[in-house]
């Protein structure tokens, strides 16, 4: 039996196809392929395809349009009545209606699609970045788009794009096309690496656009007048992860929220622990960059205690940790001082919470008994408002045993991201 049983991550292949005439170096591939990490929404919680023997799921999609085509192959099918799985029509359900299962044709499609395509909707933002193993050492050049499902052409863009919701986000699902949803996608924007042709009519674009990652968020009404805007999915599909682009789109993200009056504060759905790392290190990467922010935080010195060039011009010049507590980080922090800030860098409250105990750990001297007791109380008070319904089902000394049990591995948890983000 085990013969005729496939793991369906293994079997389901997932290439995205780019233009021949698009390789920027000879070892560039225009076939980039990877595995999906689900697939239990689709074939089932074990995982597993019964039937069959070298069971190949091929998904192709175009680099840029994200055109889908798909094909099963095997070398073997258990006959009829054997309870054989459809791999086909199972995954056939959760695919675009106009995917393709003709080779030739989507290959051109493919080929036409990666030269011409154009991202939906508007830039909102663009950086970039060497890549490592870039023979030429050149900048490659990386942008970020915002559209909704009223944006012409949209909605059956995200038809494409949704599937990599399931392959990746445990627990994920497709979202309702409601005009409320925002998008911001990511690309990679390459310099044709042939040259457009002179003689065509139409001039063919001197870029090509290859889609990475995106995000969706879903705004909610935010008293009195404005929106909270909830980051509700987000993925950088696996050729490009851990090169920088996750935190590059979550900034993007946020530059937009910081620049749109509209939106009084970011916050995100249940997110996974590798987001929460990712957002946590950014936003106080963020803190730790505003000259403003942490001329006020940490006092006259600036950043203090803290870590690059101010500090160690404060250190040099006698100022040490004592010192740099003048600020209003404290502890304990400026609650007035610090809701100014959470709203102005509209960041979630509890969030924000979080980032200051970081920063505040980053500095306080927990030598100094103080110093060390102020802290331990304003972190146990948020904990104790937060944890209170679990809290109060205890006795008092359960109750300050768990207090302190949880405050520790808060602490841990904090050492651990700041040595992450190195700030
Ligand atoms: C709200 C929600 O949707 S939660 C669901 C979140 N999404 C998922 O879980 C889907 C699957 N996963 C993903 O899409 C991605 O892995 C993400 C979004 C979690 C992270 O995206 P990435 O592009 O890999 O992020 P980024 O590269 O910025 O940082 C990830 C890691 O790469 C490291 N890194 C960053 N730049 C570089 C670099 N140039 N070279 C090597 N490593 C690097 C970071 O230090 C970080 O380290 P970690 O693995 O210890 O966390």
């Amino acid at each position: 039996m085990g013969d005729w049983t496939t793991d369906s991550n293994d079997a389901l292949t997932i290439s995205l196809v780019r233009s021949e005439k698009d390789k920027l170096t000879a070892e560039d591939t225009n076939l980039v392929e990877f595995h999906p990490t689900f697939t239990y929404p689709i074939y089932g919680t074990d995982e597993k395809l019964y039937g069959y023997k070298d069971l190949l799921i091929d998904l192709r999609l175009a680099s840029g349009s994200l055109r889908t085509y798909l094909n099963v192959s095997y070398s073997a099918k258990l006959p009829p009545p054997s309870p054989v799985d459809d791999a086909e029509a199972m995954l056939q359900k959760f695919l675009p209606e106009d995917f393709e299962t003709d080779l030739a044709k989507f290959n051109e499609y493919a080929e036409e699609d990666s030269l011409n395509f154009k991202p939906y909707g508007k830039k909102i933002y663009e950086y970039t970045k060497r890549a490592s193993g870039d023979a030429d050492g050149e900048e490659r050049q990386y942008e970020v788009w915002h559209a909704k499902f009223d944006t012409p052409g949209f909605a059956a863009y995200h038809r494409r794009m949704q599937l990599f919701i399931l392959l990746y986000i445990e627990g994920g699902s497709y979202v309702d096309e409601d005009p409320a949803w925002e998008f911001v996608c990511l690309y990679e924007k390459r310099k044709r690496a042939t040259p457009p042709s002179d003689s065509s009519d139409a001039p063919e674009p001197q870029h090509t656009y290859h889609f990475m990652g995106y995000s969706s968020l879903y705004p909610f009404y935010c008293f009195p007048s404005r929106v909270r805007l909830r980051l509700s999915q987000f993925v950088i599909l696996p050729p490009f992860q851990h090169a920088g682009h996750g935190a590059a789109l979550y900034t993007a993200i946020y530059t937009y929220v910081l620049a749109t009056p509209d939106v009084a504060e970011l916050t995100v759905e249940d997110p996974a622990e590798a987001f929460e790392d990712l957002r946590d290190r950014c936003d106080l990467r963020m803190l730790v960059a505003h000259a403003r922010f942490a001329g006020e935080a940490f006092g006259e010195g600036g950043l203090g205690g803290g870590v690059g060039p101010v500090r160690h011009g404060a250190r040099a010049k006698g100022k040490g940790k004592a010192k740099a507590r003048v600020g209003k980080l404290g502890p304990p922090v400026d609650k007035a001082w610090a809701e100014k800030w959470r709203a102005e860098l509209k960041i979630a409250g509890r969030q924000f919470s979080r980032l200051v105990e970081m920063l505040q750990l980053l500095h306080v001297d927990e030598a100094d008994p103080r110093a060390w007791r102020a802290y331990r109380l304003q972190v146990k008070e948020r904990l104790y408002r937060f944890n209170f319904e679990v809290l109060m089902q205890l006795e008092k000394v359960e109750r300050q045993e768990k207090l302190e049990e949880t405050f520790r591995s808060v602490c841990e948890d904090y050492r651990r991201i700041l040595a992450m983000a190195k700030v």
